[in-house]
């Protein structure tokens, strides 16, 4: 079945301090194997409002991974086994602006990717792809994010460019001023290259920033630290679940392929010839990249 013709099923990705999503009916963890190895933990399986939802958490259960580690690739291909069309990843960060104060979401347009030791595609020799990411989420999840966040009276940022790192050390002074420079508004750990994946798996991508801290520029922070981050979390996270309970109703309406073009990022990708083709790459891609092979 096509994706146009499919129902939405809506996929989460919880960061640090999101490690379930209590607001599911008829939870179920279940184990989703993947060619690209083990994902982060099994995956939550559930209901909200009749829509089928699918939660895991990025750093597993009880926070075990740290963000180079995850195997991105098999979290990412396991969520399109489970049949999710749109992944909304609720994230924390740190801050480049001063209005952009802790207890802020800001739903992320822009990434700048600073990783340096991550497997980066599920392509590589024997079938080459090259998709675009000159708009690297998803716009019309953003809008519905967005909608929903006014609406439970969220303080809400529009458009922001995330710089993301590799950590799992948080950056020096100078890395930091250096970013700031560069028109960054948050920075965080994890979201390269999850959204290059979810693009390459065409899934739809939005991010939610959770703002946790100002970062080391602040001239009233010198450090950050873990447990100013959680305490913010935690008290974020009332906010982050109704957001999800109010977006998913309103995704469940989507009756056609994703108006943005998420579902047909790999038109046009594949540059390998079909006589060239290694067989073994194509099997292991056969969720990732079936509709197209
Ligand atoms: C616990 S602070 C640093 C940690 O938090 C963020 O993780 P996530 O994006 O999964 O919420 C940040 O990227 C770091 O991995
Ligand atoms: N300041 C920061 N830098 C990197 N990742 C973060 N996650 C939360 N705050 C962060």
């Amino acid at each position: 079945m096509s994706v146009s013709s499919s129902k939405p099923i809506i996929g989460v990705i919880g960061g640090s301090g999101v490690y379930g999503l209590d607001a599911l009916e008829d939870k179920h963890w279940r184990t989703i194997e993947s060619p690209f190895g083990q994902p982060s933990d099994d995956l939550l399986f559930g209901t909200l409002d009749g829509v089928q939802m699918v939660f895991l958490p990025r750093h597993g259960r009880g926070h075990r991974i740290p963000p180079a580690e995850v195997n991105y690739r098999a979290n990412i291909d396991a969520l399109k086994r489970a049949g999710v069309t749109e992944i909304i990843s609720v994230s924390a960060c740190g801050s480049f602006e001063k209005e952009l104060a802790p207890g802020t979401f800001v739903i992320i347009d822009q990434f700048i990717d600073r990783t340096i030791d991550r497997k980066k595609s599920f392509f590589g020799t024997g079938l080459v792809a090259h998709i675009s990411m000159a708009n690297p989420v998803c716009s019309r999840l953003g809008d519905k994010l967005e909608d929903a966040a006014r609406q439970v009276g969220i303080s809400v940022h529009r458009g922001g460019t995330y710089l993301a790192m590799e950590g799992p050390q948080f950056s020096s002074l100078a890395e930091s001023e250096l970013y700031r420079s560069w028109g960054c508004q948050v920075i965080g750990m994890t979201n390269m290259p999850e959204a290059k994946l979810a693009r390459e798996a065409e899934m739809c991508y939005a991010t939610v920033a959770m703002v946790t801290d100002y970062d080391c520029w602040h001239p009233d922070h010198d450090a950050v630290e873990v447990l100013t981050i959680i305490e913010v979390l935690m008290k974020n996270g009332e906010k982050a679940r109704s957001l999800i309970e109010t977006v998913v109703p309103v995704l469940k309406g989507r009756a056609t392929a994703c108006s943005a073009g998420c579902h047909h990022a790999l038109d046009n990708a594949l540059i390998t010839a079909p006589e060239a083709r290694d067989p073994v790459l194509m099997k292991k891609l056969a969720a990732v990249a079936g509709r197209v092979l």
